[in-house]
């Protein structure tokens, strides 16, 4: 793989007697005219049949052995393997953009050269030699030495061959710290005749500010320029230096963040982790508000003092920007953050300084699954359940668990699962029959020791799982399917909030009846008593809506028509940042925009309606109601720019509002003590989007956000609102019992074949032309069956659903196929990937496995 934009396949080279390179090597390769940085990617040991031995090119020299570990590179081949996808997208997904080319290839001296030898080298050469020799320290950077000699790099190669000299990349130091001007007063006497009134103004505004701050505020502050500062600087009134600027917000180094004296049940999961020393997935089930943080924290630290890092994985950077503080608020600026979003030179610069192996913490979404730390101690996925650890597209499509706890393996040390919603895919897992057996009521047998365990779980015990106890996981029909945990698996639980606080009580309000009693308003009575008495009491609320303005579409009155994208199959979304913006609409899923019509683009009418219930429509007719409530919308139109998550929640945390409105984003990590009420405007649009998962998804999504409540000193409150009250996963949500809904959902799991007991794979097709995409959309699905599973698999193993269209036939212009296959757990996946040979060019193909999104 060579390191050149444009050039996206792979390339072969040939090796030189001498040179001995690994899968993983850093090279340095010709390309074209140029010399290029490259990895090593496969040996090959016979000549590929379609190239020529003339054609191919030799590989110039070693850079640097071993840049990667070996467990990293096998990490990226099974991931390769598994989600089947060419290892060359694997190492762009996982490396960032340009990190060889920005690399220092350097020169050093490897061996003392024998003398006899000498001769045999050119004179340009043996300069080279000597010129290294006079060095310092024994090495140069090769671009110095390029430009010394117009022969260095034939005179390199002649002494790379004796073997007298070594190159290798420049191992960066770590980022240094930030350095920023700052202003401080000196202690003077006001009446210093020399100085001018404006003078003697900028000094008394500093003053009153404290006599210290930075020079940026300063100027802002007093309204100068930098020059007259520094004649002030000049005259002794006060000092202009550099100062090192803390990359947390907590001010001063002396404030750091100390432990917490932790609660009975944190320190039974500590006394749990701490003693792990090789691979063990652990899933810490902890009531929201538990505490499960803290436990990372504590657990993180005495990582760190072995001199190994910790990799600690978030569903959505942005929007957690509590946990990246309290991070940094322990561990200084030992913690980094890395995320795709990261410009180019930011993610090579974290990137580079990871491989350094400086012990360290770093904070990711799921592409940090790749962070190159060198000693890894342990690996954390907080909120495991949430799906934004599952890449839909581009390929490879992997779920960072499933890498996460692959890299364990392979390191060798713990993975740390959190939630207080876990995915039954990890609660089957650690649980394994357990997990069902109250679905099968009793009726079922129930072993005998199943029952102590539990009520070990309830004391905030824990229970490891003898690996040398339990049998490996059971591959083959779905009956022998998980009866007992996971090998190496270990159960934590936090049944309690912090200080013992009461977990918010969850009413749910049937929707159906307010219509009964003839209340037409979104807002149920219930709702609308409590929002006043918050305010009254001067609380604070999180008012959520399952999605962004999503079900809002416009259409016309007259007749009917709706409004949709032209690009897309789907209706567009009304959007009006605030009331006086100009409304326009959406797509949502191509980003079409256009000016809302002033009349029906089909019949002329001007009566245009708009429907749904987005967050601004939920915030409008708020204002209608309760016109005293100060709301902030947060919501993907109110946080776009960068930061504006931040600044919203701090506003908000300040007390400038009552109530927060908005989508997705609040269930995440929100951890503020003044909010009492939490409502849920109508629980039924997350549980009718059509996928096998609605019902988990619905009770993780509403449990979280609840939990948002009730987390200082005053007791919390939950409003469901719904039509559908009697939907089992609404009761079990009001129960607040998370095993009986797991056993529930993984009973009707379990009888229709999905996961966690069994795979789908999805066969993603698209086009811009509709006849090709669905008639390569049947090839493909005869193909798989024919070429692929009917000889490798048995007929009860497998099911082909489709081809079909995909739920939205057409996004951003291109008409979509799929194909989804069902295969029996356990069952090897046979290698598909050359199904690609039947798609034409113009057809793209991508392969989904354990796909999440059927969209
Ligand atoms: N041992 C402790 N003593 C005192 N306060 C604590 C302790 N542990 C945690 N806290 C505080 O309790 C609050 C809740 O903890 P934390 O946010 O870690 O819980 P969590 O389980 O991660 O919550 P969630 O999953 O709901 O976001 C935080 O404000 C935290 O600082
Ligand atoms: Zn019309
Ligand atoms: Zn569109």
């Amino acid at each position: 793989m060579v390191d050149c934009p444009g050039a996206t396949g792979l390339y072969t080279y040939q090796l030189a007697e001498h040179l001995k390179v690994k899968p993983g090597d850093v090279l340095s390769v010709p390309f074209g005219s140029q010399q290029l940085g490259a990895i090593a990617v496969r040996l090959l040991s016979e000549q590929p049949d379609q190239l020529q031995s003339a054609q191919i090119r030799t590989v110039d020299t070693l850079i640097s052995a071993g840049f990667f570990t070996a467990s990293y590179w096998q990490l990226l081949e099974r991931l390769a393997a598994h989600y089947q996808t060419p290892l060359i997208q694997v190492i762009r997904t996982a490396l960032p953009p340009g990190l060889l080319a920005k690399s220092k290839r350097r020169i050093r001296l490897a061996s003392q050269p024998d003398s006899s030898r000498l001769s045999q080298l050119t004179d340009s050469a043996q300069q080279l030699l000597s010129r290294l020799q006079q060095s310092p320290t024994a090495d140069y950077s090769w671009r110095y030495l390029q430009k010394q000699s117009r022969t260095a790099y034939r005179d390199l190669q002649q002494l790379l061959q004796q073997g007298w000299v070594e190159s290798y990349l420049a191992t960066p130091r770590p980022p240094r710290p930030k350095q920023q001007q700052a202003v401080s007063l000196v202690a003077h006497d006001p009446c210093l005749a020399d100085l001018t009134r404006r003078q003697q103004e900028i000094l008394a505004v500093l003053q009153r500010h404290g006599g210290d701050c930075w020079l940026s505020e300063a100027l802002q502050l007093c309204r100068t320029t930098a020059t007259t500062l520094k004649g002030l600087a000049a005259k002794g009134c006060l000092i202009i230096e550099s100062r090192e600027v803390l990359r947390t917000t907590h001010g001063a180094q002396g404030d750091r963040d100390r432990p917490k004296t932790l609660t009975s049940h944190q320190q039974a999961a500590l006394a749990a982790i701490n003693p792990l020393s090789g691979f063990a997935s652990v899933l810490l089930h902890g009531v929201t508000g538990s505490g499960k943080t803290e436990v990372y924290l504590q657990a993180i630290a005495p990582i760190l003092q072995a001199g190994c890092s910790a990799l600690v994985l978030v569903p959505e950077i942005g929007l957690t920007p509590q946990l990246t503080d309290r991070f940094q608020a322990r561990f200084g600026d030992q913690v980094c953050v890395y995320h795709s979003a990261l410009a180019d030179g930011e993610r090579y610069d974290t990137w580079r300084q990871m491989l350094s192996g400086h012990p360290q913490v770093v904070i990711g979404t799921r592409s940090a699954v790749f962070a190159p730390l060198p000693k890894l101690g342990l690996i954390v996925l907080d909120e495991e359940h949430d799906s934004s650890f599952k890449q839909d597209q581009p390929i490879p499509c992997y779920h960072a668990r499933t890498v996460a706890r692959w890299r364990a393996e392979l390191e060798n040390c713990p993975l740390i699962l959190g939630s207080a919603t876990p995915s039954l895919e990890s609660w089957l897992q650690v649980k394994g029959a357990e997990a069902e057996e109250t679905s099968r009521g009793g009726e079922a047998e129930r072993e005998p020791a199943e029952k102590s365990s539990e009520s070990d779980e309830r004391q905030g015990g824990q229970k490891i799982t003898d690996p040398k106890a339990t049998t490996p996981p059971a591959t083959g029909s779905p009956s022998q399917l998980p009866r007992s945990p996971l090998p190496h698996s270990l159960y934590l639980s936090l049944p309690q909030r912090i200080h013992t606080r009461p977990s918010p009580p969850i009413e749910i309000v049937d929707m159906r009846r307010e219509l009964g009693v003839g209340n037409r308003s979104i807002f149920s009575r219930t709702l609308q008593r409590s929002l006043q008495a918050m305010q009254d009491a001067g609380n604070q609320g999180i008012l959520f809506i399952h999605r962004r303005g999503h079900s809002s579409f416009v259409s016309c009155r007259s007749c009917g028509y709706v409004i949709e994208c032209p690009r897309c199959d789907v209706s567009l979304a009304y959007h009006q940042p605030h009331s006086q913006a100009r409304p326009t609409l959406k797509c949502h899923y191509c980003g079409h925009a256009q000016g809302h019509p002033a009349a029906c683009p089909e019949c002329g009418s001007p009566y245009l309606k708009r429907f749904g219930s987005g967050t601004q429509r939920v915030v409008s007719e708020l204002a209608k109601q309760l016109p005293d409530l100060r709301c902030i919308r947060f919501d993907s139109d109110t946080t776009r720019t960068k930061g504006s998550h931040r600044a919203l929640l701090s506003r908000f945390a300040q007390k400038e509002a009552d109530l927060l409105v908005g989508t997705q984003m609040l269930t995440k990590g929100i951890d503020l003590p003044q909010v009492t009420l939490v409502a849920v405007m109508a629980a039924d649009g997350l549980l009718y989007m059509s996928d096998y998962w609605a019902a988990e998804r619905t009770y993780q999504t509403i449990t979280q956000v609840a939990g948002r409540a009730g987390r200082g000193d005053q007791p919390g409150r939950v409003i469901v609102q719904t039509y559908t009250p009697e939907e089992p996963t609404i009761v079990a949500i009001e129960k607040q019992d998370y095993a009986a809904f797991a056993s529930a959902e993984l009973a009707q799991r379990k009888a229709l074949g999905y996961p966690p007991y069994g795979r789908l794979v999805l066969l993603r097709l698209s086009s811009l032309d509709a006849i090709a995409v669905e008639h390569t959309a049947e090839k493909v699905a005869i193909a798989l069956e024919k070429d692929y599973l009917s000889e490798l698999v048995s007929e009860r193993d497998y099911t082909i659903l489709g081809p079909a269209p995909a739920p939205i036939l057409r996004v951003a212009q291109r008409y979509r196929w799929q194909i989804l296959l069902k295969l029996t757990l356990g069952v090897a996946l046979p290698d598909i990937a050359s199904l690609r040979q039947h798609c034409p060019d113009r057809v793209s193909f991508a392969i989904d496995v354990d796909v999440l999104n059927l969209f």
